[in-house]
């Protein structure tokens, strides 16, 4: 007798999700997939894909400055045609993922979900929908000001669908998506205003080189407010007041509050099942289980320490797949995490910190990419790089800034993950010229 409609219930068809449901489902496990909004979650539809799109032209428009002296004449780029671009590469993207899914056997269920029971969940007009195991992965959503007018600031997605760029933007907060966006909001030829919390920027990145990015930004005309203490909105005829500070006052045309994201459990009735959480998310132990046996959590809203992007969800949905399938019985090993942030240059790391490095025995070398021959060829102005390595030579660690940074990330990320010994790393022979190649000039 079949006792559950799904033997695993994802709630949420993110990456969290369907990175390893669909594979899951192959393997003949009965998949069912709960999802309230687009299929694909945040990183396809209103996070990477969208933002990546965006953010092509910025970076050839930068390439463009840089080489001003070879081409003849300016590039400008047209906001509205951008946005446009953007739409048509992701707009199919919940289809292609929904047959991902069915093609391989889950069933999606549209619908917002609510837990009645530790096997039981029930789906806005669909009614309940029971399975064995359950998988929470409803991920994030923007966290809002609680500050009057909070409700006219908008949001990153709301940005990514402006199909005229405003004159003058404000953002409030200096994280990824604050200095991401500023970034393309100040190529596309916004006056851009960034609020601060505190005086820090990017806060996990290595600031040196995070001063970098925010010292150019600057001198394209960027301003920073550092403790800004912002205090309310006010719409004042055809624009915005933002009320900051000591009774200081900015007129703005359109406000983005990016002020960092928080998990989307409050709707989920988890204290109808007793599934542990705080503000962060949902706790897990190495198994991705949470206290419920039969009840797990995987992608962003899962509360740990590590960044909460698509490289982690993507490993999360995979770990599960074996588990669930009996491929693995053991607990998640995760591997190291790289991050970026798409500024203009970009600032990349994977692996041991430079600030971590320090207070270790680790060697670090301060490599000036910005004269080495092949980031030349592109006329990079800020492109360096801090490797670290242990006593008998292995890679622990890289933070790179340069328009490239993330390629070279990629290139080094095996050996920080397999920790291969000198002669191993001296086995990998790259393309050449490349910056696969170039990623591993060290001083
Ligand atoms: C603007 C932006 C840019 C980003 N850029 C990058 C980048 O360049 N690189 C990178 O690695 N990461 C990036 N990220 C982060 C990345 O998008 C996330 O790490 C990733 O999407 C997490 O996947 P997830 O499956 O955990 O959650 P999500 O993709 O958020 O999926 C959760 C899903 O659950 C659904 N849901 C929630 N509650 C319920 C419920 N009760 N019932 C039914 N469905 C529910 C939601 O509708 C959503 O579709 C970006 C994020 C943003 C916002
Ligand atoms: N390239 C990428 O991988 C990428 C890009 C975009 C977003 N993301 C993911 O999305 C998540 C959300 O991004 P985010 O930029 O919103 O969050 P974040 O946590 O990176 O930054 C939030 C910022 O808001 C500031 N802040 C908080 N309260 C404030 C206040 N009252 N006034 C002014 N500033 C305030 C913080 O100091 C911080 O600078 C990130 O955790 C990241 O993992 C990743």
């Amino acid at each position: 007798m079949v006792k559950y409609d799904y033997d695993v219930l994802y709630i949420g068809a993110g990456h969290a999700t369907f990175d390893g449901g669909a594979p899951l489902a192959k393997t003949g496990v009965k998949v069912g997939v709960i999802e309230s909004g687009l299929i694909g979650g945040t990183c396809p539809n209103r996070g990477c894909n969208a933002k990546i799109t965006l953010d092509e032209p910025v970076k050839m428009v930068r390439e463009a400055e840089r080489m001003s002296d070879i081409f003849e004449g300016d590039l400008k780029l047209d906001w509205t045609k951008n946005v446009e671009h953007k739409q048509e590469i992701i707009e199919n993207l919940p289809q292609d993922l929904t047959e991902r899914l069915e093609s391989n056997g889950a069933t999606i269920i549209r619908g917002h979900a609510t837990f009645k029971n530790n096997h039981t969940v029930i789906v806005d007009n669909v009614g309940e929908v029971t399975a064995e195991k359950i998988v929470i992965a409803t991920g994030l959503r923007p966290h809002r000001l609680n500050i009057a007018g909070t409700e006219l600031a908008h949001d990153s997605e709301e940005f990514m669908n402006l199909k005229q760029l405003p004159e003058h933007i404000t953002i409030v907060g200096s994280g990824y998506i604050g200095m991401e966006f500023a970034t393309m909001a100040n190529a596309a030829g916004a006056q851009v205003t960034v609020m601060l919390h505190s005086d820090k920027v990017l806060r996990d990145f290595y600031q040196p080189y995070v001063k970098m990015v925010v010292d150019d930004l600057k001198k394209r005309g960027v301003t920073f407010v550092e403790n800004s203490r912002v205090q309310s909105f006010e719409k004042v005829g055809a624009n915005y007041q933002v009320n900051y500070g000591d009774n200081q006052q900015l007129t703005t045309d359109w406000i983005l509050d990016a002020t960092g994201r928080i998990p989307n459990i409050d709707k989920l009735g988890l204290d109808n099942v007793g599934v542990k959480y705080d503000k962060t998310g949902v706790f897990v132990n190495n198994y991705l289980q949470t206290n419920i046996e039969n009840i797990y959590a995987a992608g962003d809203v899962v509360s740990n320490n590590l960044p909460k992007v698509t490289p982690a969800a993507y490993f999360e949905s995979k770990y599960l797949m074996k588990l669930f399938s009996g491929q693995t019985t053991e607990p998640i090993d995760m591997p190291v995490i790289p991050a970026v942030v798409f500024t203009s240059p970009r600032i990349a790391k994977a692996g041991v910190s430079v600030e971590e490095a320090k207070t270790k025995d680790y060697q670090i070398s301060e490599n000036d990419l910005a004269n080495y021959w092949y980031y030349k060829v592109d006329k990079e102005p800020i492109a360096q790089s801090k490797q670290i390595h242990d006593k008998d030579g292995h890679l622990l660690g890289v933070t790179e800034i340069s328009d490239q940074a993330q390629d070279a990330v990629n290139a080094l990320l095996p050996a920080i993950e397999f920790k291969l010994d000198p002669e191993q790393i001296g086995r990998l022979t790259s393309l050449f010229p490349t910056i696969g190649y170039a990623a591993w000039h060290r001083a």
